[in-house]
């Protein structure tokens, strides 16, 4: 593993001039080596983050995209839209977009192939449910997630796919995060499932895990061995915040790195 990615996506919060201050707040950070940092805004605010983080150590992204460069899909946003802004990355199958907005396996495969198509990087969002979780079935379920997401994506191009394994049981103020050793599971299955795929390319996918990741439980992830990063929400929402979570896995990077 070469670096470690722990981003924050901001979801519906920040209005354009608190997405500048909290920008602003970042700009100067230099991250601990290893550490790559992004930030997902909203798209009010999406052009104006990535001004003031050009020449910051951050990756911006976008929360969503439409696979279509163009035409009537009133209320949607293009992937060269996205690239417009200035963004680099794009998050794509959150569970809440899934679970609230219609997202399916099959059109993250399509915003997949978009976003590749277009020079962003997809951030592919996969999760069980707290019931596929009680019933045992987890791994069938992002296995199969994993699958569609990638189906037909050529092999030089995984090395710009990100995934991030995030438990819809643990999402948001009424989630528990998961447990270490249950994500250390997921994500060792997970690696085969993308070894299984796509060979040497597939293995060196990172994998992110989300999930009320917080001060108290960000080391007990980042020092997995097959964990590569973390996708933190609420606390990670104030940018003080956000560099301190960063800054409280350097030694475990910095032993990642030289592993
Ligand atoms: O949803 C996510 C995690 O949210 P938490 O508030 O940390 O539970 C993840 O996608 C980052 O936005």
């Amino acid at each position: 593993m070469d670096q470690v990615w722990i981003g924050t996506s901001w979801k519906m919060n920040k209005g354009p001039a608190e997405a500048i201050a909290s920008a602003q707040a970042l700009e100067g950070f230099v991250p601990p080596q290893g550490i790559q940092p992004f930030v997902i805004p909203p798209f009010t605010s999406l052009k104006d983050v990535c001004t003031v983080l050009e020449d910051s150590a951050l990756m911006v992204g976008a929360q969503n995209m439409h696979w279509e460069d163009s035409g009537s899909w009133t209320g949607e946003v293009s992937p060269e839209m996205i690239r417009g802004c200035g963004a680099s990355m794009v998050e794509i199958g959150h569970s809440e977009r899934r679970q609230h907005f219609g997202e399916t396996d099959w059109t993250v495969n399509l915003k997949v192939h978009a976003a590749l198509r277009h020079g962003l990087r997809p951030l592919i969002c996969i999760g069980d449910t707290l019931n596929e979780y009680e019933f045992g079935v987890s791994h069938e379920t992002l296995a199969r997630q994993t699958k569609i997401a990638l189906h037909g994506v050529a092999r030089k191009d995984l090395a710009n796919v990100l995934i991030a394994y995030e438990p819809v049981w643990a999402i948001g103020a009424s989630g528990r995060p998961a447990d270490a050793g249950f994500v250390s599971d997921v994500h060792t299955r997970l690696r085969r499932v993308v070894q299984d795929l796509a060979g040497a390319e597939g293995a060196r996918i990172p994998l992110l895990y989300g999930g009320s990741v917080s001060q108290d439980n960000i080391r007990s992830y980042v020092g997995l061995a097959d964990v590569d990063g973390v996708f933190i929400g609420r606390a990670a929402w104030k940018a003080t915040d956000f560099m301190a979570l960063i800054d409280s896995v350097r030694d475990l990077v910095s032993d990642k790195i030289a592993a």
